[in-house]
């Protein structure tokens, strides 16, 4: 597979539940070798997206391709090629792991045992354990190595790390750089801001089920504020500052000036080098603000 190739492509892709439009005329293209992270606030129709790019559900105008492939019409041509963890996923509570995903290998056509019990091993699951009495978040462990076991060249995850530990979820993150090291995609929904940051190349931003955005989430980034705190020997030069590109706001306290500003700080930095700077403190840029822009409804009553 070359790394130019569209994974995933939709066009007018909508879903209508009744007389609800869960889905909106989504147009969406996802190259090889890129992680998608996929937001939105509750009922936005990112489950009902994944369901329809599973072929798992029919749209009710469009279409959805993966690797040029109807999702809908030709989903056994693709199968092998993708992994899914759905997000509501209570699974044959009577096998143990082990029978469970020996199921799935079997409609995967095999999947190296090496692999399963390698994957079992990194996340610590107990694979003779029946899937009815596994906690929430062994569960997810089972549903994951499902999704990944037979290397599919897409994973298509609905809330992939629910109910996971920290330490588990940092061991997922490592699978997906792996996972995108090695040429294949990954689109996966969440809630949690800082995961996908951590995590995606790209977040696409769902509302009300309609695409607000698609951005890298480096331009996210840029476009957030970042606060800093900057400490002279003597008074600050608040004139300066202000006059630098990006600054926002500049508030003095004694001998520091708190300033908000957006894009990059390097100009600011620059800036402000000739006076006498004894402390720089540079707090986290506040992607939140941005993505509460974006999910606040300027039409909504
Ligand atoms: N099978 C269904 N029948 C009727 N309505 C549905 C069905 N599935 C989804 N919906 C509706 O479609 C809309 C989108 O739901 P969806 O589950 O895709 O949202 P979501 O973004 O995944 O939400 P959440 O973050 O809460 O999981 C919601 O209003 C939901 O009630």
């Amino acid at each position: 597979m070359t790394n130019h190739e569209t994974v995933i492509k939709t066009r007018g892709l909508t879903k209508r539940f009744g007389r609800r439009t869960a889905l909106d005329r989504l147009d969406l293209e996802v190259p090889a070798g890129v992680i998608v992270g996929y937001l939105g606030p509750n009922g936005a129709g990112k489950t009902t997206t994944i369901r329809l790019l599973a072929g798992l559900i029919r749209p009710s105008a469009g279409s959805a391709l993966v690797f040029g492939f109807d999702a809908a019409d030709q989903y056994d041509t693709i199968q092998r090629r993708i992994g899914y963890l759905p997000g509501d996923f209570v699974a044959y509570p009577d096998l143990t792991g082990a029978q469970y995903l020996e199921y799935f290998a079997r409609l995967y056509g095999g999947v190296d045992r090496n692999r399963i019990e390698l994957l079992a091993k990194r996340f610590d699951l107990d694979l003779t354990v029946r899937i009815g009495t596994l906690s929430r978040g062994n569960r997810q462990k089972a549903g994951i190595i499902q999704a990944f076991m037979h290397e599919p060249d897409l994973l298509i995850l609905d809330e992939p790390t629910a109910g996971l530990d920290p330490l588990m979820q940092r061991e997922f993150r490592a699978l997906l750089r792996e996972t995108r090291q090695a040429g294949r995609t990954v689109f996966l929904s969440s809630h949690v801001l800082s995961e996908v940051e951590a995590v995606a190349d790209t977040v696409a931003i769902l509302r009300a089920g309609r695409l607000v955005t698609v951005q890298s989430v480096q331009a996210l980034k840029d476009r957030a504020r970042r606060r800093l705190d900057l400490t002279f020997a003597g008074s600050p030069p608040a004139g300066r500052i202000h006059a630098v590109p990006g600054v926002q706001q500049v508030t003095l306290d004694g001998h520091t000036a708190h300033v908000a500003v957006t894009g990059s700080t390097a100009e600011l930095i620059k800036a402000v080098a000739p006076y006498d700077v004894t402390n720089v403190l540079s707090h986290e840029a506040d992607l939140e603000a941005v993505f509460l822009d974006f999910y606040d409804d300027p039409e909504a009553p």
